[in-house]
Protein backbone atom coordinates (compact mmCIF):
# COMPACT_ATOMS: atom_id res chain seq x y z
CA UNK A 1 0.00 0.00 0.00
CA UNK A 2 1.60 3.44 -0.92
CA UNK A 3 2.16 5.71 1.84
CA UNK A 4 2.79 8.64 0.31
CA UNK A 5 -0.05 10.93 0.32
CA UNK A 6 -1.41 9.47 3.92
CA UNK A 7 -2.21 12.93 5.20
CA UNK A 8 -3.83 13.87 2.62
CA UNK A 9 -5.97 10.57 2.24
CA UNK A 10 -7.17 11.01 5.72
CA UNK A 11 -7.90 15.12 5.47
CA UNK A 12 -9.92 14.10 1.75
CA UNK A 13 -11.67 11.25 3.76
CA UNK A 14 -12.42 13.59 6.79
CA UNK A 15 -13.95 16.21 4.55
CA UNK A 16 -16.22 13.58 2.96
CA UNK A 17 -17.66 12.52 5.90
CA UNK A 18 -17.64 15.39 7.38
CA UNK A 19 -18.11 13.53 11.19
CA UNK A 20 -14.62 15.48 11.84
CA UNK A 21 -14.51 17.64 15.35
CA UNK A 22 -14.21 21.46 14.69
CA UNK A 23 -11.62 22.97 16.48
CA UNK A 24 -15.03 25.01 18.90
CA UNK A 25 -16.66 22.08 19.99
CA UNK A 26 -14.94 18.59 19.64
CA UNK A 27 -17.97 16.41 19.77
CA UNK A 28 -19.86 18.42 17.27
CA UNK A 29 -20.23 17.21 13.80
CA UNK A 30 -21.41 18.81 10.67
CA UNK A 31 -24.57 17.40 9.30
CA UNK A 32 -24.18 18.98 6.67
CA UNK A 33 -26.83 21.73 5.43
CA UNK A 34 -26.41 24.10 8.64
CA UNK A 35 -26.39 22.82 12.27
CA UNK A 36 -24.13 20.97 14.24
CA UNK A 37 -24.85 17.25 15.77
CA UNK A 38 -23.98 16.85 18.93
CA UNK A 39 -23.05 13.57 19.87
CA UNK A 40 -23.48 11.39 22.60
CA UNK A 41 -20.97 9.16 21.44
CA UNK A 42 -17.19 11.43 21.44
CA UNK A 43 -15.03 10.82 19.01
CA UNK A 44 -11.72 10.29 20.54
CA UNK A 45 -7.89 10.21 20.05
CA UNK A 46 -7.65 6.59 20.46
CA UNK A 47 -5.77 4.13 18.63
CA UNK A 48 -6.03 0.06 17.66
CA UNK A 49 -3.04 0.16 19.73
CA UNK A 50 -5.11 1.18 22.53
CA UNK A 51 -7.16 -2.36 22.80
CA UNK A 52 -6.52 -5.98 23.02
CA UNK A 53 -8.29 -7.72 20.38
CA UNK A 54 -9.67 -11.07 20.08
CA UNK A 55 -11.91 -12.96 17.97
CA UNK A 56 -13.89 -11.77 14.90
CA UNK A 57 -17.49 -11.34 15.22
CA UNK A 58 -18.22 -11.27 11.97
CA UNK A 59 -17.55 -9.52 8.24
CA UNK A 60 -19.73 -7.29 6.61
CA UNK A 61 -19.71 -5.99 3.01
CA UNK A 62 -17.74 -3.19 4.19
CA UNK A 63 -16.95 -3.91 7.85
CA UNK A 64 -15.11 -6.34 10.01
CA UNK A 65 -15.99 -6.44 13.93
CA UNK A 66 -13.78 -7.93 16.28
CA UNK A 67 -14.01 -8.39 19.77
CA UNK A 68 -11.81 -5.58 21.67
CA UNK A 69 -10.21 -4.86 25.41
CA UNK A 70 -9.55 -1.38 25.77
CA UNK A 71 -6.04 -2.03 27.69
CA UNK A 72 -6.85 0.61 30.51
CA UNK A 73 -10.41 -0.18 31.40
CA UNK A 74 -10.80 -3.48 30.24
CA UNK A 75 -14.04 -2.93 28.83
CA UNK A 76 -15.29 -5.32 26.02
CA UNK A 77 -16.28 -3.56 22.99
CA UNK A 78 -17.15 -4.86 19.45
CA UNK A 79 -14.88 -3.08 17.56
CA UNK A 80 -15.81 -2.42 13.95
CA UNK A 81 -13.34 -1.76 11.15
CA UNK A 82 -14.44 -0.15 8.54
CA UNK A 83 -11.43 0.44 5.42
CA UNK A 84 -11.59 4.26 4.34
CA UNK A 85 -10.09 3.44 0.91
CA UNK A 86 -13.07 0.81 0.51
CA UNK A 87 -16.22 2.52 1.80
CA UNK A 88 -15.10 5.71 -0.76
CA UNK A 89 -14.62 2.86 -3.34
CA UNK A 90 -17.56 1.43 -2.72
CA UNK A 91 -19.52 4.85 -2.58
CA UNK A 92 -20.45 3.81 1.23
CA UNK A 93 -20.32 6.99 2.77
CA UNK A 94 -23.51 7.69 3.27
CA UNK A 95 -24.14 3.85 5.27
CA UNK A 96 -21.22 4.71 7.47
CA UNK A 97 -22.82 8.08 8.34
CA UNK A 98 -26.42 7.17 8.34
CA UNK A 99 -25.45 4.37 10.90
CA UNK A 100 -23.05 6.60 13.47
CA UNK A 101 -26.02 9.67 13.37
CA UNK A 102 -28.70 6.93 14.20
CA UNK A 103 -26.89 4.64 16.86
CA UNK A 104 -25.53 8.07 18.69
CA UNK A 105 -29.12 8.97 19.24
CA UNK A 106 -30.93 5.27 19.99
CA UNK A 107 -31.75 4.05 23.60
CA UNK A 108 -33.38 0.88 24.13
CA UNK A 109 -32.01 -2.16 25.43
CA UNK A 110 -32.56 -4.47 21.90
CA UNK A 111 -30.76 -1.64 20.16
CA UNK A 112 -26.85 -1.79 20.14
CA UNK A 113 -25.16 1.04 22.43
CA UNK A 114 -22.52 2.72 20.12
CA UNK A 115 -19.76 3.90 22.96
CA UNK A 116 -17.11 5.71 21.06
CA UNK A 117 -15.80 6.20 17.50
CA UNK A 118 -11.79 6.82 16.38
CA UNK A 119 -9.83 6.96 13.24
CA UNK A 120 -6.66 6.58 11.72
CA UNK A 121 -5.12 6.69 8.53
CA UNK A 122 -6.45 4.09 6.91
CA UNK A 123 -10.11 3.15 9.01
CA UNK A 124 -13.06 4.13 10.99
CA UNK A 125 -13.77 2.56 14.43
CA UNK A 126 -16.74 2.51 16.14
CA UNK A 127 -16.91 0.58 19.43
CA UNK A 128 -20.40 -1.00 19.68
CA UNK A 129 -21.73 -2.95 23.03
CA UNK A 130 -20.43 -6.26 22.39
CA UNK A 131 -23.07 -9.29 21.84
CA UNK A 132 -21.56 -12.16 22.93
CA UNK A 133 -24.69 -14.54 22.37
CA UNK A 134 -23.67 -14.19 18.17
CA UNK A 135 -26.59 -14.23 15.60
CA UNK A 136 -30.05 -15.25 15.67
CA UNK A 137 -28.94 -16.88 12.48
CA UNK A 138 -26.47 -19.28 14.05
CA UNK A 139 -28.81 -20.51 16.98
CA UNK A 140 -31.39 -21.48 14.13
CA UNK A 141 -28.32 -23.18 11.84
CA UNK A 142 -27.15 -25.30 15.31
CA UNK A 143 -31.04 -25.92 16.31
CA UNK A 144 -32.00 -26.71 13.20
CA UNK A 145 -35.24 -25.09 14.10
CA UNK A 146 -36.58 -23.67 16.88
CA UNK A 147 -39.60 -24.58 18.93
CA UNK A 148 -42.56 -22.40 19.17
CA UNK A 149 -42.01 -21.40 22.55
CA UNK A 150 -38.18 -20.06 21.46
CA UNK A 151 -39.53 -18.19 18.35
CA UNK A 152 -42.28 -16.15 20.53
CA UNK A 153 -39.79 -14.97 22.55
CA UNK A 154 -37.18 -13.92 19.79
CA UNK A 155 -40.63 -12.43 17.80
CA UNK A 156 -42.11 -10.71 20.98
CA UNK A 157 -38.01 -9.06 21.29
CA UNK A 158 -37.62 -8.08 17.87
CA UNK A 159 -41.73 -6.24 17.94
CA UNK A 160 -40.15 -4.65 20.94
CA UNK A 161 -37.81 -3.19 19.19
CA UNK A 162 -39.36 -2.40 16.02
CA UNK A 163 -42.05 -0.83 18.15
CA UNK A 164 -39.74 1.80 19.88
CA UNK A 165 -37.63 2.37 16.10
CA UNK A 166 -40.82 2.79 14.42
CA UNK A 167 -42.21 5.45 17.23
CA UNK A 168 -39.16 7.49 16.32
CA UNK A 169 -40.08 7.46 12.80
CA UNK A 170 -37.27 4.66 11.89
CA UNK A 171 -37.36 2.21 9.10
CA UNK A 172 -34.60 -0.06 9.54
CA UNK A 173 -34.76 -1.99 6.13
CA UNK A 174 -32.63 -4.87 7.08
CA UNK A 175 -33.85 -6.84 9.61
CA UNK A 176 -32.72 -10.76 9.38
CA UNK A 177 -31.30 -13.47 11.73
CA UNK A 178 -27.59 -12.47 10.78
CA UNK A 179 -28.45 -8.92 12.11
CA UNK A 180 -30.30 -9.75 15.26
CA UNK A 181 -27.68 -10.12 17.79
CA UNK A 182 -28.06 -12.08 21.18
CA UNK A 183 -26.62 -10.74 24.52
CA UNK A 184 -24.65 -13.47 26.57
CA UNK A 185 -28.08 -14.14 28.52
CA UNK A 186 -29.59 -14.65 25.20
CA UNK A 187 -31.60 -11.16 24.47
CA UNK A 188 -31.96 -10.13 20.93
CA UNK A 189 -30.03 -6.47 20.20
CA UNK A 190 -30.79 -5.53 16.36
CA UNK A 191 -27.85 -4.18 14.77
CA UNK A 192 -26.75 -2.71 11.54
CA UNK A 193 -28.24 0.44 10.57
CA UNK A 194 -26.18 1.72 7.53
CA UNK A 195 -29.45 1.12 5.60
CA UNK A 196 -31.84 2.59 7.78
CA UNK A 197 -34.65 4.62 6.64
CA UNK A 198 -35.83 8.12 8.67
CA UNK A 199 -39.32 9.19 7.76
CA UNK A 200 -40.75 12.74 7.10
CA UNK A 201 -41.33 13.10 11.17
CA UNK A 202 -38.71 11.77 12.36
CA UNK A 203 -37.85 13.63 15.74
CA UNK A 204 -34.17 11.55 15.33
CA UNK A 205 -31.92 14.32 13.87
CA UNK A 206 -30.78 12.82 10.44
CA UNK A 207 -28.33 13.57 7.60
CA UNK A 208 -30.22 16.30 5.26
CA UNK A 209 -32.38 14.71 2.10
CA UNK A 210 -32.54 10.98 3.53
CA UNK A 211 -35.73 11.52 4.84
CA UNK A 212 -36.98 12.09 1.20
CA UNK A 213 -40.12 9.67 0.11
CA UNK A 214 -38.93 8.83 -3.33
CA UNK A 215 -38.88 5.33 -4.70
CA UNK A 216 -36.47 3.20 -3.30
CA UNK A 217 -34.02 0.77 -5.24
CA UNK A 218 -33.47 -2.19 -3.69
CA UNK A 219 -31.97 -2.30 -0.32
CA UNK A 220 -31.62 -4.85 2.63
CA UNK A 221 -31.14 -8.49 1.81
CA UNK A 222 -32.61 -10.43 -1.00
CA UNK A 223 -34.60 -13.00 1.18
CA UNK A 224 -36.39 -10.38 3.33
CA UNK A 225 -37.14 -8.05 0.97
CA UNK A 226 -41.10 -7.37 0.82
CA UNK A 227 -42.74 -6.98 -3.04
CA UNK A 228 -43.77 -3.64 -2.70
CA UNK A 229 -39.91 -2.82 -2.84
CA UNK A 230 -39.24 -5.02 -5.51
CA UNK A 231 -41.76 -2.68 -7.37
CA UNK A 232 -40.30 0.47 -6.48
CA UNK A 233 -42.90 1.83 -3.51
CA UNK A 234 -41.62 4.17 -1.38
CA UNK A 235 -40.25 2.52 1.73
CA UNK A 236 -42.81 2.27 4.55
CA UNK A 237 -42.49 0.28 8.32
CA UNK A 238 -44.53 -2.15 6.71
CA UNK A 239 -41.33 -3.41 4.93
CA UNK A 240 -39.53 -4.29 8.46
CA UNK A 241 -42.63 -5.88 9.41
CA UNK A 242 -42.24 -8.45 6.23
CA UNK A 243 -38.95 -9.32 7.55
CA UNK A 244 -40.62 -9.59 10.76
CA UNK A 245 -42.39 -12.64 8.79
CA UNK A 246 -39.43 -14.02 7.18
CA UNK A 247 -38.04 -14.12 10.22
CA UNK A 248 -40.15 -15.85 12.13
CA UNK A 249 -40.95 -18.79 9.77
CA UNK A 250 -37.12 -18.83 9.42
CA UNK A 251 -36.99 -19.76 13.20
CA UNK A 252 -39.62 -22.49 12.74
CA UNK A 253 -38.64 -23.91 10.19
CA UNK A 254 -34.71 -23.87 9.52
CA UNK A 255 -35.02 -21.76 6.04
CA UNK A 256 -36.19 -18.51 4.73
CA UNK A 257 -39.10 -18.60 2.81
CA UNK A 258 -38.42 -17.33 -0.17
CA UNK A 259 -35.57 -19.53 -1.34
CA UNK A 260 -34.24 -20.26 -5.18
CA UNK A 261 -31.07 -20.34 -6.76
CA UNK A 262 -30.21 -17.27 -7.62
CA UNK A 263 -31.64 -13.67 -6.24
CA UNK A 264 -33.69 -13.02 -9.71
CA UNK A 265 -35.61 -16.17 -9.09
CA UNK A 266 -35.81 -15.10 -5.24
CA UNK A 267 -37.35 -12.50 -6.41
CA UNK A 268 -39.80 -13.98 -8.86
CA UNK A 269 -41.11 -16.22 -5.91
CA UNK A 270 -41.64 -13.32 -3.71
CA UNK A 271 -43.37 -10.76 -6.03
CA UNK A 272 -46.19 -14.08 -6.92
CA UNK A 273 -45.67 -14.51 -3.03
CA UNK A 274 -45.25 -18.00 -3.49
CA UNK A 275 -45.57 -19.34 -0.22
CA UNK A 276 -45.57 -22.72 1.35
CA UNK A 277 -46.28 -23.17 4.81
CA UNK A 278 -44.98 -26.42 6.65
CA UNK A 279 -47.73 -28.08 7.86
CA UNK A 280 -46.05 -28.77 11.26
CA UNK A 281 -46.55 -24.61 12.43
CA UNK A 282 -49.28 -23.96 14.63
CA UNK A 283 -52.21 -22.24 13.19
CA UNK A 284 -51.67 -19.22 15.29
CA UNK A 285 -47.88 -18.83 13.68
CA UNK A 286 -49.40 -19.82 10.34
CA UNK A 287 -52.15 -17.29 10.70
CA UNK A 288 -49.63 -14.69 11.56
CA UNK A 289 -46.90 -15.38 9.22
CA UNK A 290 -49.67 -15.04 6.75
CA UNK A 291 -50.52 -11.63 7.80
CA UNK A 292 -46.77 -10.22 7.93
CA UNK A 293 -46.52 -11.41 4.59
CA UNK A 294 -49.70 -9.32 3.25
CA UNK A 295 -48.33 -8.18 -0.28
CA UNK A 296 -50.70 -4.93 0.86
CA UNK A 297 -48.06 -3.18 3.35
CA UNK A 298 -50.53 -1.63 5.36
CA UNK A 299 -52.49 -4.47 6.01
CA UNK A 300 -49.38 -5.91 7.94
CA UNK A 301 -50.15 -6.12 11.40
CA UNK A 302 -48.04 -3.18 13.19
CA UNK A 303 -48.50 -0.86 10.18
CA UNK A 304 -52.18 0.19 10.80
CA UNK A 305 -53.73 2.29 12.45
CA UNK A 306 -54.07 0.85 15.95
CA UNK A 307 -50.43 0.43 15.73
CA UNK A 308 -48.56 -2.15 17.26
CA UNK A 309 -51.89 -2.88 19.80
CA UNK A 310 -52.84 -5.53 16.63
CA UNK A 311 -49.51 -7.32 16.40
CA UNK A 312 -49.35 -7.74 20.09
CA UNK A 313 -52.24 -9.05 20.53
CA UNK A 314 -52.55 -11.24 18.00
CA UNK A 315 -53.34 -15.09 19.69
CA UNK A 316 -49.35 -16.21 18.70
CA UNK A 317 -48.18 -14.01 21.23
CA UNK A 318 -50.36 -14.89 24.79
CA UNK A 319 -48.70 -15.36 27.26
CA UNK A 320 -45.97 -12.91 26.44
CA UNK A 321 -45.67 -10.03 29.45
CA UNK A 322 -44.83 -7.49 27.23
CA UNK A 323 -43.72 -4.98 30.19
CA UNK A 324 -41.29 -7.01 31.28
CA UNK A 325 -40.04 -9.04 28.05
CA UNK A 326 -36.15 -7.94 28.66
CA UNK A 327 -36.11 -9.11 32.41
CA UNK A 328 -37.85 -12.48 31.02
CA UNK A 329 -35.87 -15.81 31.30
CA UNK A 330 -34.56 -16.39 27.24
CA UNK A 331 -34.03 -19.47 25.89
CA UNK A 332 -30.85 -21.12 26.75
CA UNK A 333 -28.33 -20.50 23.56
CA UNK A 334 -27.16 -23.23 21.23
CA UNK A 335 -22.88 -23.43 22.07
CA UNK A 336 -21.15 -24.01 18.80
CA UNK A 337 -20.12 -27.70 18.33
CA UNK A 338 -16.92 -27.42 18.39
CA UNK A 339 -16.34 -24.06 20.53
CA UNK A 340 -13.44 -24.30 23.26
CA UNK A 341 -11.91 -21.91 25.41
CA UNK A 342 -9.38 -21.53 22.84
CA UNK A 343 -11.50 -19.16 20.48
CA UNK A 344 -10.20 -16.48 20.99
CA UNK A 345 -7.00 -16.73 21.03
CA UNK A 346 -7.31 -18.65 17.75
CA UNK A 347 -9.30 -15.95 16.08
CA UNK A 348 -6.76 -12.97 17.37
CA UNK A 349 -3.94 -15.19 15.75
CA UNK A 350 -5.67 -15.07 12.59
CA UNK A 351 -6.73 -11.53 12.72
CA UNK A 352 -2.97 -10.60 13.31
CA UNK A 353 -3.29 -12.30 9.64
CA UNK A 354 -5.90 -10.51 8.32
CA UNK A 355 -3.55 -7.95 6.35
CA UNK A 356 -5.67 -4.45 6.62
CA UNK A 357 -2.17 -2.64 7.98
CA UNK A 358 -2.95 -0.44 10.95
CA UNK A 359 -4.76 -3.95 12.58
CA UNK A 360 -1.49 -5.59 11.51
CA UNK A 361 0.63 -3.30 12.94
CA UNK A 362 -0.76 -2.97 16.46
CA UNK A 363 -2.57 -6.35 17.24
CA UNK A 364 -1.70 -8.06 20.10
CA UNK A 365 -2.91 -12.22 20.63
CA UNK A 366 -5.03 -12.49 23.34
CA UNK A 367 -4.33 -15.89 25.17
CA UNK A 368 -1.11 -17.58 25.86
CA UNK A 369 -1.00 -20.66 23.60
CA UNK A 370 1.41 -19.90 21.11
CA UNK A 371 -1.39 -19.73 18.13
CA UNK A 372 0.14 -17.18 16.40
CA UNK A 373 3.96 -18.51 16.54
CA UNK A 374 2.63 -21.74 14.76
CA UNK A 375 0.55 -20.28 12.31
CA UNK A 376 1.24 -18.92 8.74
CA UNK A 377 1.59 -15.50 7.28
CA UNK A 378 -1.58 -15.33 5.01
CA UNK A 379 -1.49 -12.10 4.19
CA UNK A 380 1.14 -9.87 2.47
CA UNK A 381 1.07 -6.29 4.07
CA UNK A 382 -1.19 -4.01 2.73
CA UNK A 383 -3.05 -6.40 1.37
CA UNK A 384 -7.13 -6.99 2.70
CA UNK A 385 -9.49 -9.11 2.81
CA UNK A 386 -12.59 -8.77 0.17
CA UNK A 387 -14.29 -11.57 1.02
CA UNK A 388 -14.06 -14.40 3.48
CA UNK A 389 -16.42 -16.88 4.80
CA UNK A 390 -16.54 -19.68 6.60
CA UNK A 391 -17.34 -22.78 4.19
CA UNK A 392 -18.15 -26.64 4.77
CA UNK A 393 -15.58 -27.81 1.82
CA UNK A 394 -17.12 -30.93 0.30
CA UNK A 395 -15.07 -33.18 -0.72
CA UNK A 396 -16.30 -36.88 -1.83
CA UNK A 397 -15.92 -38.77 1.45
CA UNK A 398 -15.50 -35.98 3.90
CA UNK A 399 -16.70 -32.34 4.49
CA UNK A 400 -14.34 -29.86 6.36
CA UNK A 401 -15.06 -26.96 7.81
CA UNK A 402 -12.66 -23.77 5.88
CA UNK A 403 -12.29 -20.10 5.76
CA UNK A 404 -11.88 -18.97 2.20
CA UNK A 405 -10.87 -16.16 1.83
CA UNK A 406 -10.52 -13.58 -1.43
CA UNK A 407 -8.15 -10.98 -0.99
CA UNK A 408 -7.59 -7.85 -3.66
CA UNK A 409 -3.68 -9.02 -4.60
CA UNK A 410 -5.94 -11.00 -5.91
CA UNK A 411 -5.16 -14.50 -3.93
CA UNK A 412 -7.64 -17.24 -3.04
CA UNK A 413 -6.86 -18.71 0.54
CA UNK A 414 -8.19 -21.87 2.32
CA UNK A 415 -7.72 -22.06 5.96
CA UNK A 416 -8.10 -24.67 8.65
CA UNK A 417 -10.12 -22.34 10.87
CA UNK A 418 -9.20 -25.03 14.31
CA UNK A 419 -5.54 -24.86 13.32
CA UNK A 420 -4.84 -21.20 11.73
CA UNK A 421 -2.72 -23.23 8.93
CA UNK A 422 -3.01 -22.19 4.99
CA UNK A 423 -4.63 -25.17 3.34
CA UNK A 424 -3.76 -23.82 0.10
CA UNK A 425 -4.38 -21.35 -2.31
CA UNK A 426 -6.92 -21.91 -5.39
CA UNK A 427 -5.07 -21.22 -8.25
CA UNK A 428 -5.88 -17.62 -9.31
CA UNK A 429 -6.60 -16.48 -12.65
CA UNK A 430 -7.92 -13.18 -14.30
CA UNK A 431 -9.09 -15.33 -17.18
CA UNK A 432 -12.61 -17.15 -16.56
CA UNK A 433 -11.94 -19.83 -18.74
CA UNK A 434 -9.57 -20.93 -15.85
CA UNK A 435 -10.73 -19.40 -12.83
CA UNK A 436 -14.37 -19.56 -12.56
CA UNK A 437 -17.70 -19.80 -10.13
CA UNK A 438 -20.15 -22.09 -10.63
CA UNK A 439 -23.38 -21.66 -8.45
CA UNK A 440 -25.78 -24.45 -8.41
CA UNK A 441 -27.90 -22.81 -5.44
CA UNK A 442 -27.24 -19.36 -2.85
CA UNK A 443 -25.93 -22.12 -0.29
CA UNK A 444 -23.30 -24.41 -2.73
CA UNK A 445 -21.24 -23.17 -5.39
CA UNK A 446 -18.03 -24.37 -7.15
CA UNK A 447 -14.56 -23.06 -8.03
CA UNK A 448 -13.28 -24.38 -10.85
CA UNK A 449 -9.44 -24.03 -12.43
CA UNK A 450 -8.37 -26.35 -14.80
CA UNK A 451 -6.61 -28.79 -12.47
CA UNK A 452 -9.14 -29.07 -9.82
CA UNK A 453 -12.98 -28.03 -8.66
CA UNK A 454 -13.87 -27.27 -4.87
CA UNK A 455 -17.49 -27.02 -3.84
CA UNK A 456 -18.55 -25.38 -1.15
CA UNK A 457 -21.39 -24.77 0.77
CA UNK A 458 -21.97 -21.69 2.63
CA UNK A 459 -24.43 -21.43 5.28
CA UNK A 460 -25.29 -17.86 4.86
CA UNK A 461 -26.15 -17.94 1.29
CA UNK A 462 -23.82 -16.07 0.07
CA UNK A 463 -22.92 -18.21 -2.86
CA UNK A 464 -23.64 -15.39 -5.74
CA UNK A 465 -21.31 -12.89 -3.62
CA UNK A 466 -18.83 -15.66 -4.28
CA UNK A 467 -19.14 -15.50 -7.51
CA UNK A 468 -19.48 -12.02 -8.00
CA UNK A 469 -16.84 -11.08 -5.82
CA UNK A 470 -14.46 -12.85 -7.79
CA UNK A 471 -15.59 -11.87 -11.59
CA UNK A 472 -15.06 -8.55 -10.10
CA UNK A 473 -11.86 -9.01 -9.25
CA UNK A 474 -11.03 -10.69 -12.62
CA UNK A 475 -12.37 -7.43 -14.49
CA UNK A 476 -10.55 -5.23 -12.41
CA UNK A 477 -7.41 -7.15 -13.15
CA UNK A 478 -7.78 -6.96 -16.74
CA UNK A 479 -8.78 -3.30 -16.74
N1 LIG B 1 -22.08 -5.46 18.39
C1 LIG B 1 -21.75 -6.65 17.92
N2 LIG B 1 -21.44 -7.66 18.74
C2 LIG B 1 -21.11 -8.89 18.23
N3 LIG B 1 -21.06 -9.17 16.93
C3 LIG B 1 -21.35 -8.18 16.07
C4 LIG B 1 -21.71 -6.88 16.51
N4 LIG B 1 -21.97 -6.12 15.42
C5 LIG B 1 -21.78 -6.91 14.35
N5 LIG B 1 -21.41 -8.15 14.73
C6 LIG B 1 -21.12 -9.30 13.84
O1 LIG B 1 -20.39 -8.84 12.74
C7 LIG B 1 -21.09 -9.13 11.52
C8 LIG B 1 -20.84 -8.01 10.55
O2 LIG B 1 -21.46 -6.86 11.06
P1 LIG B 1 -21.60 -5.56 10.23
O3 LIG B 1 -22.59 -4.68 10.89
O4 LIG B 1 -20.29 -5.01 9.88
O5 LIG B 1 -22.01 -6.12 8.86
P2 LIG B 1 -23.38 -6.06 8.21
O6 LIG B 1 -23.59 -4.63 7.97
O7 LIG B 1 -24.36 -6.84 9.01
O8 LIG B 1 -23.10 -6.79 6.87
P3 LIG B 1 -23.69 -6.34 5.53
O9 LIG B 1 -23.21 -4.95 5.33
O10 LIG B 1 -23.07 -7.31 4.59
O11 LIG B 1 -25.18 -6.47 5.72
C9 LIG B 1 -22.55 -9.29 11.94
O12 LIG B 1 -23.26 -10.10 11.05
C10 LIG B 1 -22.39 -9.91 13.31
O13 LIG B 1 -22.20 -11.29 13.21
Amino acid sequence: MAVGGDDDMERDFAARLRLAPSPASPNAAAGGGGGGIAFRAPQEQFTVGDFELGKIYGVGSYSKVVRAKKKDTGNVYALKIMDKKFITKENKISYVKMERIVLDQLDHPGVIRLFFTFQDTYSLYMALESCEGGELFDQIVRKGRLSEDEARFYAAEIVDILEYLHSLGLIHRDVKPENLLLTSDGHIKIADFGSVKPTKDTPIKVLPNSTNERACTFVGTAAYVPPEVLNSAPPTFGNDLWALGCTLYQMLSGSSPFKDASEWLIFQRIIARDLKIPEYFSDDARDLIDKLLDVDPSKRPGAGPDGYVSLKKHPFFRGIDWKNIRSTRAPKLAMEANANEDEDSQDSSWLSHMGSAPVNQHVSPVGNDGASSSSEDFLEPGESVVLISKLKKINKLTNKKVQLILTDKPQLICVDPGKMVTKGNIMWSDDPSELNVQVSNSSHFRICTPKKVSSFEDAKQRAWQWKKAIEDLQRCQKN
